[in-house]
């Protein structure tokens, strides 16, 4: 049964990567960095299709011994097992923006200082949109998540109703991004939180996210199906 208690576990103390929770969550976080390093060097070189054919097969058996491992789908199961971590370990792991175990993150990492929220992400070229630029959608996927954690900032937690971002210039790739922000204001169950993206001290993007806590329960959200 899902546990809707806070976790004390809370990795936006400081500016520092929370280490893994495990010896087996660092192996993780290891390989996923691995993939990561795999996802540019394929978006970034043209090596002969022979090179190509042997890599996909080499990497299609290491998959079948990973697939051939407990499978746990989504972090919720993985939750439910209580041997792999909290909710919120699991999240910063397999977040898809920020987790540091997920291969398709590109690690945002967000941290508070008082009531302001700070964020640091870089984008590689697997990331691209505009020729050297990153996507829009992963500038606004990017916003939305850091957007969505600094609620906590004032306190709140819900599920992003409405999100505007406004591109003010093209977000370079390979390049440290800064994120700032914080809650504007909270009305009973709404909350409207706006941030910044930066680029060697430029705001590339701006934005502004209404989120609001669920009127059901967390429970009743994974129990319904
Ligand atoms: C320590 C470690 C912790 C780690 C853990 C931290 C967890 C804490 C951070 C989470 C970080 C997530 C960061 C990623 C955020 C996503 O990516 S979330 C995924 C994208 N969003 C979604 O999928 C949401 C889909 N929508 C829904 O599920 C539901 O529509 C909602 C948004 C939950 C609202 O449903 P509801 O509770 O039934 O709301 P409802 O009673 O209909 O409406 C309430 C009020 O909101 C208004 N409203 C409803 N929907 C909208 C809307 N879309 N736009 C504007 N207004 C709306 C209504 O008009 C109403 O207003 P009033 O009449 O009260 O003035």
């Amino acid at each position: 049964m899902p546990d809707d208690s806070p976790s004390t576990f809370n990795p936006f103390a400081s500016a520092e990567i929370t280490p893994p929770v495990s010896s087996h969550w660092a192996a993780k976080r290891e390989l996923a960095q691995a993939l990561r390093e795999l996802s540019n060097t394929l978006v970034t070189s043209a090596p002969s299709e022979e090179l190509l054919k042997q890599a996909s097969a080499t990497i299609s058996e290491l998959n079948k011994a990973l697939a051939n491992s407990p499978r746990y789908y989504g972090s919720q199961e993985f939750a439910n097992t209580q041997e792999h971590g909290s909710r919120g370990e699991l999240n910063y792991e397999l977040n898809a923006i920020g987790g540091l175990s997920n291969p398709l993150s590109p690690g945002l990492n967000m941290w508070l200082e008082g009531k302001l929220a700070f964020g640091k992400v870089k984008c590689g070229y697997a990331y691209e949109g505009p020729p050297g630029f990153v996507h829009g959608g992963y500038v606004a996927a990017i916003l939305d998540q850091f957007l969505g954690m600094a609620q906590i900032a004032g306190g709140q937690s819900g599920m992003t109703g409405t999100l505007h971002v406004r591109y003010l210039r093209p977000t370079p790739l390979n390049t440290d991004l800064d994120l700032r922000g914080s809650v504007d204001r909270v009305d009973g169950r709404k909350t409207v939180v706006t941030a910044e993206l930066l680029a060697n001290g430029e705001v590339t993007a701006r934005s502004e996210g209404l989120f609001i806590r669920p009127s059901n329960t967390l429970k009743e959200m994974f129990e319904k199906d």
